[in-house]
């Protein structure tokens, strides 16, 4: 088990700034997620961290020690990647014994097929070990691939968007038992994603990367209800966070042309300014004596619940209501906010103006 640390650092490949003078802290036992979009530099930080890559500029550290001159298998770390790296001829048995062969390890038969038996049994794959990894599914491939670094009994796991290429109900299995591995495990889990919904239901602390910058660490709630900017609020949340433009009147929030009032709860916001009113879909309220009229524009209906699309002036806003709410398209309807849970958002900046 390690903590790992970047401090200032920033990794170019020609003009194309990968990381920018990036500070990250992962403390010992954590499953920290960096959440981010194509190329904001994810995949590099784990390359860092792995020591595939040497960065231009700042510190890499593991346990406070700094590993620039330590190699890959130095650093001790298991990479799973997107693409199984498996032995495809070789059975599963035989690619999870494969990391323990070598010499440096001084590892005997009896020792190497108990650890085989042990990691196999975590991930419910003892029946597979004899079968050859071509035959297996792609979910299967996954979890010898996460068996394969697991065997070496790393001190830090670094996994990039392992279950990407996994369909939808696969991913939803693994991410559970990525976690309930985590907590049996206790080791340090640096996970990278571009998906918000992984990053939520795994992480710890998840860190919000954006163009090789740290924009926001917190925990899923903390991310969720105190985004620092816009930028977060948007990549957090699904649908997203509603951003109306306006202004503030006393506690009023008026909003722009074609626009609503409706109170808030001002606590740092300055007058006059222009801002962005931020709601949450769950924090929108549709019920008739609700003071605001909307019209539906789209119903999108999952089960538990129903996400409406609202039209109210140039707006369009997205509302979580119960699935038994009967509202049909084209309908008015009439909506109001949880005062208490509006964030105010600086329109020229995007910074939460709450948020210290
Ligand atoms: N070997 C390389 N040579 C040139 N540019 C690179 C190289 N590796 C990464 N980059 C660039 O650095 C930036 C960050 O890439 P990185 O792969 O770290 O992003 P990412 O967040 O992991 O993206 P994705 O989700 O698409 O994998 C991108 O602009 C990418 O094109």
């Amino acid at each position: 088990m390690a903590n790992l640390e970047l401090r200032g650092v920033s990794k170019d490949f020609g003009a194309n700034k990968a990381l920018r003078s990036l500070d990250l802290r992962i403390e010992d036992g954590e499953f920290f997620v960096l959440l981010g979009q194509t190329g904001a530099g994810k995949t590099t930080a784990l390359r860092v961290f792995a020591g595939l890559e040497k960065p231009n500029d700042g510190q890499v550290l593991i346990d406070g020690e700094d590993v620039a001159n330590w190699t890959v298998a130095e650093r001790d770390v298991a990479l799973v990647l997107q693409q199984y790296s498996l032995y495809p001829r070789l059975t599963v048995r035989g690619n999870l014994e494969f990391p323990l062969r070598s010499k440096i390890r001084g590892l005997n038969d009896a020792e190497i097929a108990d650890r085989v038996e042990k990691v196999a049994k975590t991930l419910q794959i003892t029946a597979l070990l004899d079968r050859k990894v071509e035959r297996l599914s792609g979910g299967e491939m996954q979890r010898v691939s996460i068996g394969r670094a697991i065997v070496r009994e790393p001190r830090v796991f670094l996994m990039d968007e392992p279950l990407s290429a996994l369909d939808a109900k696969l991913r939803e299995t693994l991410r559970v038992e990525l976690k309930k591995l985590h907590n049996n495990l206790g080791a340090t889990f640096l996970y990278v994603t571009h998906d918000q919904v992984e990053a939520m239901s795994m992480g710890d602390k998840i860190g919000v990367l954006n163009k090789g910058k740290l924009v926001q660490v917190g925990t899923p709630s903390e991310v969720y209800n105190n985004p620092c900017n816009t930028f977060v609020a948007r990549s957090v949340g699904t649908p997203p966070m509603n951003l109306v433009k306006g202004a503030l009147d006393g506690s009023t929030a008026v909003m722009d042309a074609n626009g609503f009032c409706l109170p808030v709860q001002a606590r740092n916001a300055t007058e006059g300014k222009d801002l962005l009113f931020g709601v949450r879909p769950e924090n929108l309220v549709i019920e008739s004596g609700a003071p605001v009229e909307a019209k539906v524009f789209d119903i999108e209906d999952h089960g538990v619940i129903k996400i409406l699309t609202i039209e109210v002036g140039a707006n369009k806003l997205h509302a979580t209501v119960s699935a038994q709410m009967k509202v049909s398209l084209d309908e008015t309807v009439r909506f109001g906010w949880k005062a208490d849970k509006v964030l105010l958002f600086d329109q020229a900046t995007g910074r939460n103006l709450a948020a210290s």
